[in-house]
């Protein structure tokens, strides 16, 4: 974060809503999805320019490239459920009444409707034992096919009966493809997409198919509902463009994809690279990697590890290293864990590119790359969370 005159930290949000004469709602998750999006756009970039320059990167951004669909985008949607005996109700973090189901701008027209139809279906009697037990609805997917995840922190036989007679309803409706229960007595804020919980997933799989999927490039990618996607379906193509022109991988290659998630990068800037070597904590996430590779038949040049990517992992567990590499990290929002930066300058790799999902962390990291022996080549911020006051940055580094 960088500071502003009084000493005070201004992060990248607060330098957005300065810059904006636009009424600023503080319980929504989208405040500017109200806003022209040509206007938002122009806030962002100045914002960002800003946000960099406080903070002492000497760099200067590129303009944000504008999803194509600036909403109606989300792939993976959430609604939080509040229950009285009234009934239920579906928002988002903040209590609503029962009746109420909140909409949003950045999703598309079919989250609504099932949501509608849960909230209504839900609020009945027979439905109590389930609806109280409830504590998140979650929908993910693409643009054409919705699966249904009932994120559940008490599982007992009445509400397994009634999960089985809400999937009958919702089978008959034909309103999504498939549904899963989630255990998870914590009722934590985690629902699939942000942070793991410490313990493993306790998965209930009701109907449908078991694996999600997304085509990219031509190329199905298979994944776990409980694994990681990118939540801007019509970003995903562009993303994956953006960093092979950065990264240049080229058939001599080693590429060292770490978050890889599914793969995404793997399978594709990867496939013409000799070696690609992955790493991701999810086991569901690498499971899924592999299943592609295997389909793709490129099993015998990835490889998948599900492992957490600390310090110990980069310095000690890495293979030693052959020649220098290309290095591709997507690390969660928080950014890469201490000593991980270090522990890959040591490799010397030839070009990293770091793809950033939050934006506060990015001086800091930037710095840490310098300080390692990096010079900072592109800022390229995309504008992957349309609608709401984050950007998703692709920074590329080479050895200085
Ligand atoms: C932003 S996502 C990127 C995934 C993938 N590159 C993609 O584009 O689909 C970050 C990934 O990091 C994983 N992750 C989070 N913390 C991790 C850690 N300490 N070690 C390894 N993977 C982690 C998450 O499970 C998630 O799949």
């Amino acid at each position: 974060m960088s500071n502003n005159k009084f000493g005070q930290a201004t992060s990248f949000e607060q330098l957005i809503r300065v810059g904006t004469s636009c009424q600023w709602n503080e319980d929504s998750p989208e405040p500017m999805a109200e806003m022209d999006y040509q206007e938002e756009l122009k806030l962002k970039d100045q914002a960002f320019t800003k946000f960099l320059q406080n903070s002492g990167i000497s760099k200067s951004p590129k303009k944000i490239i504008a999803s194509p669909k600036p909403r109606q985008y989300r792939t993976t949607t959430k609604r939080r459920v509040f229950f009285s005996n009234k009934g239920l109700g579906l928002g988002f973090s903040k209590a609503v009444k029962a009746g109420t189901c909140v909409e949003s701008k950045l999703e598309p027209e079919k989250h609504q409707e099932i949501y509608a139809f849960l909230q209504e279906t839900l609020s009945k009697k027979t439905y109590y034992a389930l609806a109280k037990a409830l504590n998140w609805l979650i929908i993910r997917g693409n643009y054409d096919r919705q699966f249904l995840i009932f994120n559940i922190y008490k599982m007992d036989a009445d509400v397994i009966r009634k999960l089985k007679l809400i999937c009958t309803a919702l089978k008959k409706e034909n309103l999504v493809e498939g549904a899963m229960a989630y255990y998870d007595p914590s009722r934590s804020e985690y629902y699939l997409e942000a942070e793991r919980p410490a313990k493993g997933l306790q998965v209930k799989y009701l109907f449908g198919p078991k694996l999600l999927g997304l085509k990219v490039k031509d190329t199905l990618m298979r994944y776990s509902a409980t694994g990681f996607s990118q939540v801007n379906e019509s970003m995903v193509e562009k993303m994956v463009d953006l960093a092979t022109a950065m990264l240049k991988p080229e058939k001599e290659d080693i590429l060292l994809d770490l978050y890889c998630g599914y793969g995404l990068f793997s399978h594709t800037l990867g496939a013409p690279c000799k070696k690609v070597l992955a790493y991701e904590l999810s086991s569901d996430s690498i499971d899924s990697a592999k299943e592609i590779a295997k389909r793709l038949k490129t099993q015998s040049r990835m490889q998948f590890h599900a492992e957490r990517i600390d310090a110990n992992l980069v310095q000690y567990k890495f293979p030693p290293r052959a020649q220098a590499e290309l290095i591709l990290l997507d690390p969660p929002r928080q950014g890469c864990e201490y000593g991980v930066i270090a522990g890959i300058a040591k490799r010397q790799p030839k070009r990293v590119l770091e793809i950033f999902c939050g934006t506060d962390v990015i001086p800091q990291e930037i710095l840490e790359w310098e300080k390692h022996g990096y010079k900072t080549k592109i800022i390229q911020p995309i504008d992957m969370f349309a609608g709401t006051p984050n950007l998703e940055t692709m920074v590329l580094f080479e050895r200085a």
